[in-house]
């Protein structure tokens, strides 16, 4: 490991935000086996992006074996389409109705467990309620006796960042689940499909569709996937948003006045503008998805200060793009009025990546986080114990709050 490495590595947070106002907006991560960079200066990710379906998508050596070798995220061409036609259309635009009232339920449900005076971990509970709502996305329920042990098993792999080194550099591996979990999604997919069609393992399934003869490896693999993608990015964003509400007043009550002036559930983003304004501003300063996929260039890739050349492999880096001065002027403020006035450009802000990966359930994410926040402010008076803890924690390649950043119910409102 050389010295820029193991600093990404054990130092990530004050490495990279050395780096943001870089001119060139590119940094060698390392030149052998093969060059790798990350990049972030917006010319360069706009033509990665724009190129990116000719580009190859390996991801990386930790990851690849935990979601599996099969998982739509490093599927290519065809295949990879086919994918996201059959499990993005669920997941936008008019869509998005039908999850409005089970999201609505869940997070309700959620909330009657927090009495006054409870203190809860912060990041724990909101992670509990994104798995729940993917659950019923992809099976139709959440059920504990699975979803227990998948939350003890990503716990087990990414919960503490030096256990998680400690597996990738020594033990050659993150944990996998066991064939005994692996084989419990599998059947809990097969039964949804067969009882209820239209959630994602029924449109996955389908017998008109390109999947209707999947075998077992390959439905884990996107099942693991979808629950994990879709969960773990929500609740980090969930519990972020709750901590930058905590420590600014102002912007906390602007929001609570927003929401007095409307009854919606935090689903529609034209009755809540400033809250949306939030989550976007949430996205921004803690990306729960620090870096993108990693891209091995087919063509070369211009940026201001020259040129990556085919075969390079580089990861696009979100939290570098989102802390650079020129774009984000102040970077380090709280600030979502940034995102009130006009569009802010996809090459300067991509909290879900882009191209022909673009996250799928990135419209859902957002929804959810709405109303998860709309929820909680509407119901009960919170304030963080520990705001000190509101310190980032690598969870793999997603960053949470930290486990010890608490928050006490102080009342409830209904
Ligand atoms: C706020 C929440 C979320 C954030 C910040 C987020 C972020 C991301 C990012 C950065 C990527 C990689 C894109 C790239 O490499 O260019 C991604 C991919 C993906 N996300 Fe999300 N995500 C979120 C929520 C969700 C949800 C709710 C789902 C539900 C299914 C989901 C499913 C996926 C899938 C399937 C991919 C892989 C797409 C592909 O490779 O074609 N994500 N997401």
């Amino acid at each position: 490991m050389n010295p820029i490495e193991f600093r990404l590595v054990f130092r990530t947070l004050p490495f990279l935000d050395a780096h943001a106002d870089e001119p060139d907006g590119v940094l060698c991560r390392r030149t052998a086996p093969e060059p790798q960079y990350l990049v972030w200066e917006p010319g360069a990710i706009g033509e990665l992006f724009r190129a990116d379906g000719e580009h190859g998508h390996p991801g990386s050596r930790s990851f690849r074996p935990l979601l599996g070798p099969r998982s739509l995220l490093w599927q290519e061409g065809e295949r990879h389409a086919a994918y996201r036609r059959v499990l993005g259309t669920p997941l936008r635009g008019r869509r998005l109705q039908d999850y409005r009232a089970m999201i609505g339920a869940t997070v309700h449900a959620a909330i009657d467990d927090l009495p006054a005076g409870r203190v809860f971990g912060l990041a724990d509970w909101t992670r509990g309620l994104a798995l729940r709502v993917m659950a019923t996305i992809v099976f139709g329920r959440a059920d504990d006796e699975l979803l227990d042990p998948f939350a003890r098993w990503m716990d087990r792999a990414l919960g503490s960042r030096y256990r998680t080194l400690a597996y990738r550099y020594l033990r050659g591996g993150l944990p996998l689940p066991g064939r005994e979990l692996d084989e419990r999604l599998v059947r809990a997919a097969r039964e949804a499909a067969a009882a209820r069609p239209s959630t994602l393992a029924g449109r996955l399934l389908a017998a008109d569709g390109p999947f209707a003869d999947l075998d077992d490896g390959e439905l884990r693999d996107q099942i693991v996937s979808l629950l994990f993608a879709g969960h773990e990015t929500t609740a980090s964003t969930a519990a972020w948003a709750v901590y930058w509400l905590d420590r600014h007043e102002a912007i906390r009550s602007r929001v609570l006045a927003e929401l007095a002036a409307t009854t919606d559930d935090g689903f529609s983003t034209e009755q809540v503008p400033l809250l949306q304004a939030v989550v976007q501003e949430t996205l921004r300063i803690t990306p729960p998805v620090p870096a993108a996929g990693n891209r091995v260039l087919s063509r070369e890739c211009p940026h201001s200060g020259g040129k990556l050349q085919p075969g390079t492999t580089v990861t696009p880096s979100i939290y570098l793009a989102h802390h650079r001065a020129e774009s984000h002027p102040d970077p380090h403020r709280f600030d979502p009025d940034r995102f009130l006035h006009g569009r802010v450009p996809a090459d300067r802000y991509f909290p879900f990546g882009g191209g022909t990966r673009h996250c799928l359930g990135s419209q859902l994410g957002q929804l959810e986080v709405r109303m998860i926040l709309a929820g909680l402010l509407r119901r009960r008076e919170l304030r963080c114990v520990n705001p000190k803890a509101g310190v980032p924690q690598l969870r793999g390649h997603a960053m949470a709050p930290s486990p010890r950043l608490r928050v006490e119910v102080l009342s409830c409102l209904d």
